[in-house]
């Protein structure tokens, strides 16, 4: 299956299972991997027959500016179901980073892979 990527996506969210947490929003790294066939699309050379990665980046930034999870693992899939809602594409990985959290990690992450009706 064909795929397109966005990596590093920097968004910003309030997030955090500790009170320190709450008062402000945190810096999160995002990396999606959109499955899709992408054969009609590098054929027509039309935007409109392919996943807008523009649109997608401005839904799950959305996501992360509107919502107050304690867990990165809750704010991860809310990203996913909202790019199922919003986009027809079949498989999603999505890699949602805290690097500025642990002092002596350089990152802390969690990933997941989900089909469109499984999540
Ligand atoms: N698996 C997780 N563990 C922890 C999380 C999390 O989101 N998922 N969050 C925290 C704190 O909010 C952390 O960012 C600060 O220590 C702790 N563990």
């Amino acid at each position: 299956m064909d795929k397109i990527y966005i990596e590093g996506l920097e968004v910003q969210s309030l997030i955090g299972v500790y009170d320190w947490e709450r008062d402000a929003t945190q810096r999160l790294l995002v990396d999606i991997v959109l499955f899709s066939d992408l054969s009609t699309p590098a054929t027509s050379d039309d935007v409109k027959d392919t996943l807008n990665y523009a649109e997608v980046a401005d839904a799950v930034t959305a996501v992360a500016a509107h919502s107050k999870f304690a867990l990165i693992e809750a704010l991860a899939l809310a990203m996913i179901r909202q790019i199922f809602k919003q986009f027809p594409v079949q498989k999603i990985t999505l890699k949602l980073s805290k690097p500025d959290i642990l002092p002596t990690a350089q990152n802390v992450a969690v990933e997941f892979t989900r089909e469109r009706n499984e999540e």
